[in-house]
């Protein structure tokens, strides 16, 4: 069954971009044509560039989303932008709970859960991170660390049409480190066991994203993997040419 899930790949570009990297955007929308037979593609830009990405990508092949939101829908929370004026800017998706959004921020689950209800009272799919440390890895906890993050995050209206999985494990993230392909169907294997038995059949639908040194080089043996349904691409995706050919990879 979740052998049918149309994959998806994200492009996070963190707080990298300027309005002169447009022309990178302009060379994904140009590109995506070849591409669209494979993926769904995405593009979160910094909350800066969403209005102006969003006006390009309009009736074309590439969707642009954001990458954090303030769980309310306005008020005195200075330097904050809410989910409702990302979807007012175009933005179709919001990155929650990110690992660097947790570290830098010090966001835990239950923040990152209001935060995915947000993306929804705003009217945009949440693509929700979670991922075990170098540390946690080393001391044998990753199913655990993943459990306690999916029971904490998701909130219980997830759907496979509201709601995305990333597994993005921390060590892997900027660092050209990648688990093995057996190693990531083992925990994507586990994620979906877990998505099964507590959302039932929209569980089976949902997509679960692998992220973390994502590579043109690498992509095509991650994305074959059982339950990898796409990947959510750091620094791959500031450049049209990588960000492509990550797709092109996906299976048929
Ligand atoms: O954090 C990531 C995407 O959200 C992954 O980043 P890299 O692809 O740069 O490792």
């Amino acid at each position: 069954m979740t052998d049918a899930i149309r994959p998806l790949i994200a492009g996070n570009w963190k707080m990298n971009g300027l309005k002169a990297q447009a022309a990178e955007f302009d060379a994904m929308l140009n590109g995506a044509a070849d591409v669209a037979g494979k993926a769904d593609l995405l593009v979160c830009p910094p909350a800066t560039l969403v209005a102006a990405f969003a006006d390009k990508a309009r009736g074309e092949k590439v969707a642009v989303g954001a990458q954090d939101c303030h769980p309310k829908a306005s008020g005195a929370h200075t330097g904050d932008v809410a989910a409702e004026m990302l979807v007012d800017a175009g933005a179709t998706a919001i990155i929650v709970g990110h690992s660097e959004r947790r570290a830098d921020h010090g966001e835990g689950d239950a923040l990152v859960r209001q935060k995915a209800e947000a993306a929804w009272r705003a009217g945009a799919t949440a693509i929700v991170c979670i991922g075990e440390t170098q540390g946690q890895r080393d001391a044998g906890q990753t199913l655990d660390v993943l459990r306690s993050q999916l029971n904490g995050s998701l909130p219980d209206a997830s759907t496979a049409a509201n709601l995305v999985v990333a597994y993005e494990p921390v060590w892997a993230i900027g660092t050209g480190l990648t688990p093995t392909a057996k190693d990531v169907e083992q925990i994507h294997g586990f994620i979906r066991e877990l998505l099964i038995s507590r959302f039932k059949a929209e569980g089976a639908g949902m997509r679960i994203l692998y992220g973390g040194s994502v590579k043109p080089s690498n992509a095509a043996e991650l994305m074959a993997v059982k339950n990898v349904n796409g990947a959510l691409v750091g620094g791959a995706s500031l450049k049209a040419a990588d960000f492509l050919a990550i797709a092109k990879g996906c299976p048929n």
